[in-house]
């Protein structure tokens, strides 16, 4: 496969030139667009490249979107350059190990439809692990050709956080795939996030597939463009890419507990005023959530889901701390039981 493309047009942008130092002027960035086991692919301006890792790097230490350096002449990658946001999970075992799911994503559209799969706690959970990564959340509220309200989705979900961007789109019409645009374009990586059946992959066909404007661009800058797809970073239309792994649908909360912060900025504003500093807000003196539930200045099932979500992340790394003692316990016990085995034999 050959390409004809600027590094700019594959994402590249000042935070990661400036990353670049004297000794790696014969490197040759590329964005990873697979990962397998042993080797990767990689975009460069001019090729995709298979990769076979080098003894310093593994699977685990890249994702999908990443921008690696590599020294061109023997196919080697030298590293992998520092993310603008990185989306994790939990990683399999009872290690508390974050597995990377996708690097430098720049929007995530969280989406949902105008019907009953809209969850004001699905989606706080989605916007708060968008948080976590350092990407930007905006909700996509398909459906809205079925709704009779669709405007009273979009203010439910523009409450949800501070400045929160939603939108309500009927994914079957170009028309309204167009107001995706200003995330859509040239240097933009954008992933999709939401749960079975709510029309991502309509989106991801609708701006992915071939249309009028793909085919203008395509035009004017020569080869290339179209096939630059891969399995899992996608050009869309626009000029931006579509990040799309199979680690995207299985991605859930975990350790993001400062994404939850951001998202509940308000609840947290009131909580800083609560009389103790470890004040549960269930009933303590001086408790200022409580006072603002009272008042009518914060509602009542908002405080529940933040206390749910808090709970839910703490008990995640709670589990896997218990899981942890528990391991070291079997080992501890293991060594001294092949000790005692050990020392049988030896006063044999
Ligand atoms: N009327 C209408 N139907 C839609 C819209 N978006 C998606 N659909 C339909 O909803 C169904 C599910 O859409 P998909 O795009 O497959 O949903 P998905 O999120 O990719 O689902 P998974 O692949 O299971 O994760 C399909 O029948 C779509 O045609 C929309 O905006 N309006
Ligand atoms: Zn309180």
């Amino acid at each position: 496969m050959t390409l004809e493309t600027t590094l700019e047009d594959l994402g590249w942008a000042e935070d990661f030139q400036s990353q670049l130092t004297e000794e790696d002027a014969g490197l040759t960035p590329m964005r990873i667009s697979e990962v397998h086991r042993s080797k990767i692919r990689a975009l460069s301006t001019t090729d995709a490249h298979l990769l076979v890792f080098p003894s310093h790097i593994t699977s685990g230490d890249v994702a999908v979107g990443d921008w690696i350096l590599v020294d061109g002449d023997i196919a080697r990658i030298v590293r992998v350059l520092d993310r603008r946001s990185c989306l994790t999970r939990r990683a399999a075992g009872p290690d508390l190990r974050k597995q990377l799911v996708a690097a430098n994503v720049d929007t995530l559209f969280i989406v949902t439809s105008c019907n009953a799969d809209f969850n004001e706690a699905r989606i706080e959970r989605f916007i708060s692990m968008a948080f976590e990564a350092g990407t930007t959340p905006v909700i996509i509220a398909t459906k809205a050709d079925n709704a009779e309200d669709a405007a009273d989705y979009v203010a439910r979900a523009e409450k949800l956080s501070l400045g929160q961007v939603a939108l309500a789109i009927n994914a079957h019409d170009p028309e309204d795939l167009k107001r995706l645009a200003p995330w859509c374009g040239p240097r933009q990586t954008i992933a999709l996030l939401g749960s079975s059946g709510v029309g991502k992959t309509t989106i991801t066909n609708g701006i992915a597939g071939t249309t009028q404007a793909t085919a203008e661009i395509r035009e004017d800058d020569a080869r290339g463009r179209h096939t630059t797809t891969s399995r899992a970073l996608h050009r869309i239309q626009g000029g931006g890419w579509l990040l799309d792994t199979p680690g995207m649908r299985e991605f859930g909360l975990f350790d993001a507990s400062e994404g939850i912060n951001t998202v509940f900025q308000d609840v947290m504003q009131y909580a800083d005023s609560c009389k103790f500093r470890d004040c549960a807000h269930e009933g303590e003196p001086g408790c200022a959530v409580q006072k603002a539930v009272k008042s009518g200045e914060l509602d009542p099932d908002r405080l529940k889901r933040w206390q749910k979500l808090q709970r839910e992340d703490s008990l995640q790394v709670e589990t896997v701390a218990q899981t942890r003692k528990r391991s070291r316990t079997m080992v501890k016990m293991h060594k001294t039981a092949k000790q005692l085995r050990n020392r049988k034999v030896d006063g044999d």
